[in-house]
């Protein structure tokens, strides 16, 4: 099969497209993908340049963790799928351990049921594509924090309710903030939310060690000491949680955001990636078709 494959860790130059990829063999409790479209996570890029070699699987590696496609073979312990239906998720439980060699940059990925959903009928493969590891990032993150109704976050009016949420960004990115539904939106260039009057119940922090997190770091962040406690967590994949997400999709309150360059074509996944590695995308890469 066709697919993007790194067999060394470094920048957009070490990727190959190959055609000649094995096809991946389909466990028992896996099925068979037809990538209808993929899309690009920074997760991708940093393992890709080694920062995660160590819990990483061996290379060389067909990169992608979100996926949206056509079963086209089931497993023998399958249950909840059936060739021809139109599933999505992110193929890779584990975010950082031992994730797939084989990836969803490629014409087909095997994939445990257990992370997949449905695609909603309501959006398109390229649109569901875009969802997956960021929906379930946001969720899962809420869920940890015990986030309620009613509650304010620095994120989750539309699934959870919650009273005011205010985001930061580049100057830029502001009227996006807005047009996504920030009460407030905060321009990090120019102030630290931590030095704001208001307070919040959650402050979600997708970023730290990102852009964001070091440019308030540079204008003397507050002593982590004064901070409320907090934890860190990295994603887990989970197919449950993403069908449960469905019906916010499905009723227009979880919106898709594709980046205006997306799709990129499967030809240019070297241009996709140098434009995710930009930090200006304002939405999601995708590639399609595949
Ligand atoms: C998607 C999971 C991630 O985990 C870490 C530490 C990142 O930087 C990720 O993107």
């Amino acid at each position: 099969m066709k697919a993007w494959v790194y067999g060394d860790y470094g920048d957009v130059d070490v990727l190959r497209f190959d055609e000649s990829v094995p096809v991946p063999e389909v466990a028992e409790d896996q099925v068979l993908v037809k990538v209808v479209a993929a899309a690009l996570n920074p997760v991708d890029f940093k393992r890709r340049q080694g920062k995660f070699k160590a819990t990483d699987s061996p290379l060389p590696t067909v990169p992608g963790y979100d996926v949206a496609g056509i079963v086209v073979k089931v497993g023998s312990q399958v249950k909840s799928f059936k060739e021809g239906d139109e599933v999505y998720g992110d193929i890779n439980e584990k975010a950082l351990e031992n994730p797939k060699q084989s990836g969803s940059l490629a014409e087909y990925t095997a994939v445990e049921e257990k992370l997949l959903a449905l695609k909603p009928k309501n959006i398109d493969f390229v649109q569901a594509a875009g969802f997956p590891l960021a929906l379930e990032t946001a969720y899962e993150g809420l869920e940890k924090a015990g986030f309620s109704s009613g509650k304010s976050v620095l994120l989750a009016k539309n699934v959870y309710g919650s009273s005011r949420v205010a985001a930061t960004s580049s100057t830029g990115k502001l009227e996006l903030l807005k047009s996504l539904g920030a009460d407030l939106a905060i321009d990090y260039t120019k102030e630290n939310f931590e030095e704001l009057p208001e307070k919040f119940d959650v402050v979600y922090d997708t970023v730290e060690g990102g852009e964001g997190g070091e440019r308030r770091r540079q204008r003397g962040m507050p002593d982590r000491r004064r901070r409320p406690p907090g934890f860190r967590f990295v994603v887990t994949s989970n197919g449950e949680a993403l069908a449960k997400l469905n019906p916010y999709i499905e009723d227009g309150k979880v919106k898709p955001l594709v980046d205006p360059r997306s799709p990129f074509p499967f030809s240019q996944v070297v241009e996709a990636f140098t434009y995710l590695e930009t930090g200006r995308a304002t939405g999601k890469v995708v590639i399609h078709p595949i």
